[in-house]
């Protein structure tokens, strides 16, 4: 199994975000999480990332338990993560910023200089800008590409720190419709071909049905279902929660 958490628990103040959740992503899988807002699904990507430490239960990665190690020490375990907001230089190009992230990933950032680059570098980086479709724009500057491509660049810095397990937090947020198609169909993409156990929280109900081979659904913070689509699709306690709102009603 690629990464499992049992019985995590986080609170805030009196709030239980995370309470008693125990969940198995295998490896290879392609998996939604699901749920109202406020269910604490971006609690739990924060838990498996130690950007919050856990109240109770343990982040088990590839058999090893990581739930004690720092931040840093989970991405170089292989636990990748692509953040909802742009996390890059914003005045540095798409090949220079993914040319930082290559360089700090082999741990030489002595060696920033893009203008004296390691062997090697600005190839991995054009190769992992190829990996999402940024290639045609590598030598735009950061801010001013569209939102589409600023969160494909948050995927392939993330994908610079070669992770085995990549977590997305609402790859399609504030897209329109069909720049949301390009966008998770890239990721489908990126999943199939680099073998990754990938993991998204996702709010369109048709982006989830159609692409996640299996779904998680919280709901303050616990487990509310997991399964299949079909599965999700005709859980009554799913639809009375979350599928039968106003919001995602068909
Ligand atoms: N840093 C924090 N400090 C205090 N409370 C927090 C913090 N982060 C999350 N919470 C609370 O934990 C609960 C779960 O929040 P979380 O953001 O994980 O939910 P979510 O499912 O990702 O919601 P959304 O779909 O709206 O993004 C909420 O009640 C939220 O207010």
């Amino acid at each position: 199994m690629s990464l499992e958490v049992r019985n995590l628990t986080k609170a805030f103040g009196g709030v239980k975000a995370i309470d008693d959740v125990s969940l198995v992503f295998p490896t290879g899988s392609l998996t939604a999480i699901i749920g109202p807002n406020g269910a604490g699904k971006s609690t739990f990507f924060n838990l498996i990332t130690g950007a919050f430490p856990v109240d109770h239960g343990q982040v088990i990665f590839e058999g090893r338990d990581v739930t004690h190690l720092s931040r840093a020490a989970r991405v170089r375990e292989g636990i990748g993560r692509a953040f909802q907001v742009a996390s890059c230089f914003p005045t540095m190009t798409v090949l220079e910023n993914l040319m930082a992230a290559v360089t700090s990933h082999i741990g030489r950032w002595g060696n920033l200089s893009h203008r004296a680059p390691l062997p090697g570098v600005r190839e991995r980086a054009m190769e992992v800008a190829e990996m999402v479709g940024l290639e045609r724009v590598a030598d735009v500057e950061a801010s001013i590409l569209s939102h589409g491509d600023q969160k494909l660049l948050d995927i392939a810095l993330a994908l610079a720190l070669e992770p085995r397990v990549l977590l997305l937090d609402e790859p399609t947020a504030g897209m329109g419709p069909e720049e949301r198609w390009r966008m998770i169909e890239r990721v489908r993409a990126l999943w199939e071909r680099q073998k990754l156990t990938l993991v998204f929280i996702e709010h369109d109900m048709d982006i989830v049905f159609s692409v996640a081979a299996s779904i998680r659904v919280l709901c303050y913070g616990r487990v509310l279902a997991e399964g299949t689509p079909d599965e999700i699709r005709s859980n009554q306690a799913v639809i009375d929660a979350y599928l039968g709102t106003e919001e995602h009603a068909a």
